[in-house]
């Protein structure tokens, strides 16, 4: 329940101009006076976004430095960058220093202050474990967090436990195994694929808890309320620039510091009844699995990477033969063609938190929550497509990026519980590269006779193995039914980027690995020079899966960011449009 606001008034100066400055309303703003002690501009920030008061003369940059006056308080908060001309989602570290009447009245404003936003917002982290992946996009991650992060979370009071990754999955092992109390978040300092360790991370070892089976296909997984928050350092950085609106790595640790707190839509990946994967931006078979696995090979040129693979699968002119069932959405509520845009206090992603989390959920309804969300039985209701297809992709969110600022699906819901599939059938070269290039521009991506879109509960893949992806026995031995998953964690082995990252066991283990990894380098040699009927691989949020049957769900809401979706209005979107428009190509602010 919201307790009454706190309420303070007095006269200030800032620098040699007179204000008045009042704090009420759970607001604190300031306002300059003239001679004849009329009002001038008003600077009003909500305490929900005040990050510290410091008594004195304080600065942080490049270090703190305090000249302690006795007069004086300063006040840190969150800034609107107005570089854009619009209120857009870039943030910064705000800092006004204000010189009172007297002593009694500075320490007056300072209390009141703190305590306003202690009580005010409750939900704050006070205790991070933090992740840094110092191989991730432009190895930059340990700088990004030492100069620009770390201080803004000293200031804020926030202590944190760093942890820099010596291999792969070391932040999922260490999510799933130790011992967590007293956390309040977890934070990923790195791309994509770092984000993607923490999601199962914090998604397993809630269903660990919980005991909840994640390789039951029908089961209802369990919310997880330990917050994920993501500073930007990696090479793609769609899960940021998809809730935030930016990568910027100060914009996103004041997210984390004011405990911005926003729901996600995850896809869990089967394969045979095993769980293989959660993704959050994209399932993807065709040009996004080919671009990923032909990216591995030239990871040295860092995010530029992607560019270069892009151009020459894009020259391959590959097209692949499958069928794809799924589940469609209630289409009453959105579509994925009505123009809309998820920002922040999206309505249809609140409303839809009491249609997925009715309040009055006793355990039976829970269970009947259980069975009307995934009646998978219910064949009904699916719907079939087969053909030739260039790409088929699943999205649970608009997937935008700096290379697409609208994204993959540029109307899906970061929070509504489904996700958009996307059907590219084969088309001739040209129109395939209209599709990929009104990825960067204003024009609808969707209106061309080739694609078609689906808002989905659920989605079926199955590609026809070609002449070189004839060994459904050995993908069996990769990803079948295999037994105990907490066991197989235990002995996970550590891989790179292109290695297994199922939880199996001995022998099928190593075998599994030899087997995918035979695929997988088959794969990248064959790129191109194979016939047109071979095998693609899934890229799921930038992991290689080489399966050609998968069932693919969304669950709604299943965690939480450190963010509160895109903030952005009439100015900022003039802005990113004209950027777009005058050069064909728009890449914000990475
Ligand atoms: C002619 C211009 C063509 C431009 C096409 C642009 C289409 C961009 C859509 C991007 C969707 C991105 C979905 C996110 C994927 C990431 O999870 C994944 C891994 O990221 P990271 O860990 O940071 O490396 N990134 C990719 O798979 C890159 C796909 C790039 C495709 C060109
Ligand atoms: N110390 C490490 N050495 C090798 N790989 C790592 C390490 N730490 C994390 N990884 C892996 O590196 C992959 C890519 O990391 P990411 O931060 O997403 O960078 P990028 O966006 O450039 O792909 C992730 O899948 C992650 O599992
Ligand atoms: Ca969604």
């Amino acid at each position: 329940m919201e307790t009454d606001s706190v309420r303070l008034e007095s006269s200030v100066w800032l620098g040699n101009k007179r204000h008045r400055a009042l704090l009420s309303g759970w607001r604190f703003s300031w306002t300059e006076l003239d001679k004849k002690n009329r009002d001038k501009t008003t600077i009003s920030v909500p305490i929900s976004e005040v990050l510290a008061v410091e008594e004195g003369q304080v600065e942080i940059q490049p270090q703190k430095k305090v000249n302690d006056t006795d007069r004086d308080f300063t006040l840190f908060y969150v800034k609107r960058s107005n570089a854009s001309g619009g209120k857009g989602p870039l943030w910064s570290l705000g800092r006004s220093q204000f010189s009172c009447p007297s002593r009694d009245l500075r320490d007056q404003w300072v209390t009141q202050l703190r305590i306003a936003f202690k009580t005010h917002c409750p939900s704050r982290p006070h205790r991070l474990l933090v992740f840094i992946n110092p191989y991730g996009g432009k190895k930059k991650a340990k700088q990004i967090y030492h100069s620009s992060v770390a201080p803004l979370f000293e200031l804020a009071g926030i202590s944190s436990h760093v942890v820099v990754t010596e291999r792969a999955n070391q932040a999922r092992d260490h999510i799933l195994k130790k011992d967590l109390t007293g956390f309040d978040g977890v934070i990923c300092v790195g791309g994509d694929g770092m984000f993607s360790e923490l999601l199962h991370g914090v998604i397993g070892r809630t269903q660990q808890e919980a005991g909840v089976s994640e390789h039951d296909p029908s089961v209802m997984l369990q919310p997880c309320d330990l917050h994920i928050g993501i500073i930007p350092a990696g090479s793609t950085d769609c899960v940021c620039f998809a809730t935030v609106g930016v990568n910027d790595p100060v914009t996103s640790a004041l997210h984390i510091i004011i405990g911005d707190s926003q729901p996600l839509d995850v896809c869990s990946v089967h394969h045979h009844s095993t769980l293989v994967r959660y993704s959050v931006s994209l399932v993807g078979y065709g040009f996004y699995g080919d671009v990923l696995a032909e990216s591995e090979r030239h990871r040295w040129m860092g995010p530029l990477r992607y560019d270069y693979s892009g151009c020459l699968v894009y020259l391959c002119n590959r097209s692949y033969q499958g069928i794809v069932q799924y589940l469609p959405a209630d289409s009453q509520i959105t579509s994925p063609r009505d123009n809309s845009r998820c920002l922040s206090g999206c309505k249809v992603c609140s409303e839809s938190t009491e249609r997925l989390f009715p309040r009055s959920e006793s355990c039976s309804s829970l269970y009947s929550r259980q069975l009307s969300q995934y009646s998978i039985e219910s064949e009904g209701e699916w719907l079939s497509v087969e053909g030739r297809f260039r790409c088929v992709s699943l999205t649970c969110m608009s997937s935008s990026c700096p290379r697409s600022p609208k994204g993959l699906s540029p109307s899906a819901h970061l929070a509504d519980g489904t996700g958009d599939l996307i059907l590219v059938r084969n088309t001739h070269p040209l129109g395939f590269l209209t599709y990929l290039h009104r990825h960067t521009t204003t024009q609808d991506q969707f209106d061309l006779p080739f694609v078609e879109v689906h808002r989905v509960k659920a989605v079926r893949f199955s590609f026809s193995p070609g002449e070189e992806e004839d060994n459904e026995e050995s993908q069996n031995i990769t990803a079948g039914s295999l037994g105990d998953p907490e066991m197989a964690r235990e002995g996970d082995i550590e891989s790179g980027r292109l290695g297994s990252q199922q939880y199996l066991t001995g022998n099928q283990r190593d075998q599994g690995m030899k087997e995918e990894g035979r695929k997988k380098r088959d794969y990248l040699c064959g790129l191109c020079s194979s016939k047109q009927s071979a095998a693609s691989v899934w890229n799921c949020d930038g992991e290689i899966l080489p399966y050609n049957e998968i069932l693919c769900r969304v669950h709604g809401q299943l965690v939480r960011l450190f963010a509160r979706g895109i903030e952005e209005d009439a100015g900022f979107r003039k802005y990113r449009e004209g950027n777009r428009n005058c050069k064909g190509r728009c890449f914000l602010h990475n």
